[in-house]
């Protein structure tokens, strides 16, 4: 994903309030098909997102992951197939039970501390339940010396974490994020990981969109690998790299660069001078 529009944080309490739903998948996705300009961009896609679970989109430069994404959350609206929430319809409650965090994190142009809290107050959370939230975010984000700074100024990191803190801070059952660490150096990534595997084992849901193959095998167990709109492969990470159908995957498997079905290795690259 190129583009953030915004980061959208999930709701108070809804964990609370939510009874897991032991037959369904948390989210099912069922033939879903999307176009644009005239274009077909998704076709026929077939996605469960188990609760509690933590499921990687992977896929080359324009495959659908971030499209696949944003029509998961509800930000548009297929044109075929259909997206239940516990088997049902996808209501603005189950709206509000999900986050988002973009590559490029757009933060209000306030204080660090400013954008927790208008997060929370958006969400019904005020006093002193807000301020303890808060004050928690900043901690977990290691921001709680910044947190008078404009969040514009903080540097790429820790303008993702404060991203990241905040969506959590609204206590959402479904987590997506659209490759968080794209930008970021190792000790920032690290940090952003282990914030995600926290939420994970607190049963917050994670689907996480990736081009890297090493944060795949660090944070994977679940599998969706789109190619041209369409899902390649799917299933857990090591049963899928165990035995892959497609290319691209054996390509990753191996360490191995894929460019594309009608080239097999750089020599091949167009524009390549041997
Ligand atoms: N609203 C839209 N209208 C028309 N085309 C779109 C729209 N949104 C996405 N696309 C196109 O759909 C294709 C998939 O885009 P998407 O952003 O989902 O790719 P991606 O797999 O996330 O790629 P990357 O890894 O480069 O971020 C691209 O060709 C993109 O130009």
């Amino acid at each position: 994903m190129r583009d953030a529009a915004f980061d959208t944080p999930g709701t108070a309490s809804t964990m609370s309030r939510r009874s897991p739903a032991v037959h369904h998948p948390l989210l099912d996705v069922r033939s879903l098909g999307f176009s644009a300009g005239g274009e077909k961009l998704l076709h026929d896609v077939d996605v469960a997102i188990r609760r509690g679970s933590r499921t990687l989109i992977m896929g080359p430069n324009g495959a659908g992951k971030s499209l696949l994404l944003r029509l998961m959350h509800g930000l548009l609206q297929p044109q075929e197939g259909a997206i239940l929430w516990e088997g049902g319809r996808m209501d603005a409650t189950a709206r509000r039970a999900q986050a988002m965090v973009f590559q490029r994190p757009v933060l209000l142009r306030r204080s660090v501390i400013a954008n927790l809290k208008f997060a929370l107050s958006v969400r019904g959370l005020r006093g002193s339940e807000r301020a303890d939230k808060v004050k928690a975010a900043l901690e977990t984000a290691g921001l709680s010396h910044l947190a008078r700074r404009p969040a514009r100024v903080l540097s790429g990191g820790e303008q993702q974490r404060l991203s990241l803190v905040r969506a959590l801070a609204c206590d959402p059952e479904l987590l997506f994020l659209d490759e968080p660490t794209a930008n970021l150096d190792p000790a920032s990534t690290a940090a952003i990981e282990s914030l995600v595997l926290e939420a994970n084992a607190r049963g917050v849901t994670v689907v996480l969109v990736t081009h890297d193959a090493g944060q795949a095998k660090r944070l994977g167990e679940d599998l969706v690998f789109l190619q041209n709109g369409t899902v390649v492969e799917t299933g857990p990470v090591e049963k899928v790299l165990a035995n892959p159908r497609s290319e691209p995957v054996r390509a990753w498997r191996e360490g191995r660069l894929y460019l594309g079905p009608n080239t097999q290795s750089l020599n091949d690259y167009p524009g390549r001078k041997n």
